[in-house]
C-alpha cells in the first residue's frame, strides 16, 4: 500500500468504528506501520472526524516527526511492535463490553474470555488482561511488550482493549470480536455454558498455520 493509501484506510476505519459506537467522545486510537515508524491518530481528537493530513508521524524510536500532536498510546503501538515484528497495524478502543470486561474481578489473566467460537480462535486467539496504568502512563511499555510477545490482544485493566495484526484491516476485525466475544461472555452470564473443547481449539489452530 502506499502512504495515501495507508492513510485514507485509517481515517476511513477510525470513522466506522466511531460511527458504530465501537469507541466514543475522544478515546481510542489507531496506527499503521510506514517506513521508520508509524502514522497514528491525534491526541483528543474524535475518531468519527479525521482527515489524512490529520495523522502524527512518529518514528520507530518514538519522536514525533510530522502531522498534528500524536496519542499520548503512541509508545504503546511502538510496544506492540516491537514484541510482533509481523504486525503492521494497532487499534486501541473503549469498546462497551471489553471495558466492563476489564474492569471484572476474578478473570485468568492470562486467557480472559473462554473459547466460546470458532472465530473467537481464529482471529483472537487468547486475551490476556494486563495490570492498571494510567491512560499514557510509559511504565505499560515493558509490560506490553512481554505480553505481546504471546498474544496479539491486550486488555488494559479499567480502560480497553488493543490489538495488532499483519493488516489494520485485520487489526479492526480482531478488536471487533474482542468486543463481540465480550459482549457473549455477558450474555452468557447465568447459564450454563459450553466453550469449545482443547480439541476443537487446537484443530482451529492447526488449521489456521
Ligand atoms: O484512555 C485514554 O485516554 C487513551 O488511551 C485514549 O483512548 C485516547 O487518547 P488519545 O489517543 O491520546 O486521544
Ligand atoms: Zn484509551
Amino acid at each position: 500500500m502506499t502512504e495515501t493509501e495507508i492513510r485514507t484506510e485509517l481515517v476511513r476505519l477510525a470513522r466506522s468504528l466511531h460511527q458504530r459506537g465501537l469507541t466514543r467522545g475522544t478515546s481510542g486510537n489507531l496506527s499503521s506501520r510506514v517506513d521508520g515508524g508509524m502514522l497514528i491518530t491525534p491526541t483528543n481528537a474524535s475518531l468519527g472526524d479525521l482527515r489524512t493530513d490529520d495523522l502524527a508521524r512518529v518514528s520507530d524510536t518514538g519522536e514525533h516527526m510530522s502531522g498534528a500532536s500524536p496519542s499520548k498510546e503512541a509508545f504503546l503501538h511502538l510496544a506492540m511492535y516491537l514484541a510482533r515484528p509481523e504486525d503492521k497495524a494497532a487499534v486501541h478502543l473503549h469498546s462497551p463490553y471489553a471495558t466492563a470486561l476489564s474492569c471484572l474481578e476474578d478473570l485468568d489473566e492470562g486467557d480472559v474470555l473462554p473459547p466460546l467460537t470458532a472465530y473467537f480462535v481464529m482471529r483472537v486467539g487468547r486475551l490476556v488482561r494486563l495490570p492498571y496504568f494510567a491512560p499514557g502512563d510509559q511504565g505499560l511499555a515493558g509490560v506490553a511488550e512481554k505480553a505481546a510477545a504471546s498474544s496479539r490482544a491486550l486488555l488494559l485493566a479499567n480502560h480497553g482493549p488493543i490489538v495488532s495484526a499483519p493488516s489494520l484491516a485485520k487489526a479492526v476485525d480482531a478488536v471487533e470480536e474482542v468486543e463481540e466475544t465480550a459482549r457473549l461472555f455477558f450474555l452468557l452470564q447465568g447459564h450454563a455454558t459450553r466453550p469449545l473443547q482443547p480439541a476443537h481449539v487446537a484443530q482451529l489452530h492447526a488449521s489456521s498455520t
